[in-house]
């Protein structure tokens, strides 16, 4: 019950819905116990007592309280539903704003299909138990109790001569129970893999059909499906195997109640109509237990997802704002390192160690280095992307944690390494980050970032509408459209995550020329594998493993005849030459 407890934030406020189905349901429930109560004095009464003229109202009676079942049902369905629909409408919410908090950290290891699945169908079961199970949970015991009294009422030694076979029942439905609850988590697990396997080829189907690999993928997605299917076959294998068996128990105990109900009415001591009101009555306690099943089985799977949904929201936040001062809305940009150090979760070396440096506002850095060698994790320290280990980051001279997450990244554009464009048209993606911008600052950005002209070649302009993820534009193209997006930010810090790499070196040259101008007294980090990318820099850092091993400009490193002057003669000189060298 944990699970719902912990739930309880996002169904109690709409608790006056279900209060109110549940009193409908009470209605409801009552008003079917009273049918063999009825079915008994028809019998025993009117016809065996020959009052025939009671015929009339008894029917008029049975009218009356078919009808008032009928609306008190229709109220308790809809206000059930309201209560459902109401609660999961807030948990999704939730769900959704979570996923937009959680670091950078939580999404290298999640997957987005599985992500998918619980936000759609985990929460639809959940949602299911909230409109229809809690009410049949209550049915069952309300129904079981009222029948259970009535009997007592009629005969007390026939109802325990009845429900002796019930503890038997009861035992077999606490068996299903225990299986089919992680019957049910190991379906939800395997739907949730299975969505992973699709979106995974959909996001990935130019690489699976650039290497002809359509047959592995579809051998890998019917392991996938297998997979689902063979927990399916064990869930429906548990049904089978228990539903009959509880069937068997129930028709044990109306054995019992005929062998020793007929023979106490041969004997007179029990009315006929009684025998038959007992019959009905025993169905409605057989009933709801062996409905039982299908109300654990609800449960079950409300549980299950109720605790996928529970790992989403109690999923450590690692980056928080509590050390935030909301005074703080501006941002010059002046960055400083002092001896960071950063490790990622899962990763045994350390992405960096011990980075100090210092830029100033207006300034442009340049970041070089092998793959890997630490130059991205700089700048996701900046974005507080990813947190720190060791060490202190200042910003304009105050602690990065000082400035509140929103305000930090709104003065920060980022043009990260692999560009990412939302299927909407080309002014929104150049927007997204400042959606109040006019048309004006859109076409200026553009043109600074050296995407004006492609576009307006483009049949809708700026209205164009781009596929997913950009599909329609060159990889240059996309690059650019990313670069507009980040400068029309107007970013106190700018940085170019080999931003420009699918750019033609002549368009770089622009694109850099026209940044100038516009990141004027504000810093500029461009990380490049092309010198040329980042000759121009103020101060370049080349990066080796994790430790800044240069630091200077272009002719002063050039001059250090260490690491950087290797790449530069590996770029600009005959490469066999230079190998050959090294390898002497
Ligand atoms: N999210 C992450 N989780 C775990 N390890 C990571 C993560 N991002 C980077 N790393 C590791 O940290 C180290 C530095 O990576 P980083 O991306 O900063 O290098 P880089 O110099 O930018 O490389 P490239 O030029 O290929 O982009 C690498 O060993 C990399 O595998």
């Amino acid at each position: 019950m944990s699970v719902f407890r912990k739930l309880k934030q996002f169904y109690l406020p709409y608790k006056k819905d279900f209060i109110w189905s549940m009193i409908f349901l009470l209605v409801v429930t009552g008003i079917t116990v009273v049918y063999p109560m009825i079915l008994q004095q028809t019998i025993d009464t009117v016809i065996l007592g020959g009052q025939y003229d009671l015929v009339p109202w008894m029917a008029l009676g049975f009218i009356a309280i078919m009808a008032l079942k009928a609306w008190s049902t229709f109220i308790q369905h809809y206000l059930a539903d309201m209560f459902g629909i109401q609660s999961v409408r807030a948990l999704r919410d939730a769900l959704y704003e979570k996923l937009q908090r959680l670091p950078f950290g939580y999404y290298d290891n999640a997957k987005t299909g599985d992500l998918m699945s619980r936000l759609t169908s985990d929460v639809e079961g959940f949602r299911f138990f909230l409109a229809f199970g809690f009410s049949e949970l209550l049915r069952f015991l309300i129904m079981v109790g009222a029948s259970f009294c009535v009997m007592l009422y009629y005969s007390p030694t026939l109802t325990f001569v009845t429900v002796a076979a019930l503890p038997f029942l009861a035992v077999v439905v606490y068996q299903f129970d225990k299986r089919v609850h992680p019957a049910f988590r190991r379906i939800r697990q395997s739907f949730g893999k299975l969505n992973t396997k699709v979106q995974e080829n959909i996001s990935g189907i130019h690489t699976v059909k650039a290497l002809s690999k359509e047959a592995t993928e579809i051998e890998r997605f019917n392991e996938k499906n297998g997979n689902l299917r063979t927990s399916q076959l064990v869930t429906s294998a548990l049904w089978a195997k228990y539903f009959p068996l509880m069937e068997a128990i129930g028709n044990i105990c109306v054995v019992l109640l005929l062998a020793y109900g007929g023979y106490l009415v041969t004997h007179h001591q029990l009315q006929p109509g009684e025998l038959v009101a007992f019959y009905s009555l025993t169905w409605y306690i057989l009933g709801p237990i062996m409905q039982l099943g299908f109300t654990i089985n609800m449960f079950s799977q409300a549980k299950a997802s109720g605790e996928r949904l529970l790992e989403i929201l109690e999923a450590e936040e690692t980056i928080r704002d509590d050390k935030a001062d909301a005074s703080l809305t501006t941002i010059r940009g002046e960055v400083e390192f002092r001896n960071v150090t950063l490790h990622y979760r899962n990763k045994a070396a350390l992405a960096l160690e011990n980075i100090s440096f210092y830029a100033h506002p207006g300034k442009t850095i340049g970041l070089i280095g092998a793959t890997g060698s630490g130059k991205s994790s700089i700048t996701h320290l900046i974005s507080r992307f990813y947190e720190r280990n060791k060490g202190e980051i200042l910003i304009d001279g105050r602690p990065i944690e000082h400035y509140p997450l929103k305000t930090l990244r709104s003065h920060v554009g980022v043009v990260m390494q692999e560009t990412f464009l939302f299927s909407s048209t080309i002014k929104a993606n150049i927007a997204y980050g400042r959606p109040d911008a006019t048309m004006e600052e859109i076409i200026e950005a553009a043109k600074r970032a050296g995407a004006h002209d492609f576009i307006m070649e483009l049949p809708e302009g700026y209205d164009t509408i781009l596929g997913e993820r950009g599909l329609g534009l060159s990889g240059g193209q996309k690059q650019r459209i990313a670069i507009a997006r980040a400068i029309c930010k107007n970013p106190s810090i700018l940085i170019l995550d080999d931003a420009t790499s699918a750019v033609d070196m002549e368009t770089e040259f622009r694109i850099q020329s026209a940044l100038r101008e516009v990141m004027k007294g504000k810093t500029t980090f461009i990380i490049a594998h092309r010198i040329s990318s980042l000759k121009h820099a103020d101060e370049i850092f080349v990066l080796d493993q994790g430790r800044i091993v240069e630091r200077g400009t272009h002719e002063e490193l050039l001059r250090q005849n260490g690491l950087y002057k290797r790449i530069y003669d590996i770029q600009y000189r005959d490469q066999a030459t230079v190998l050959q060298e090294t390898a002497r």
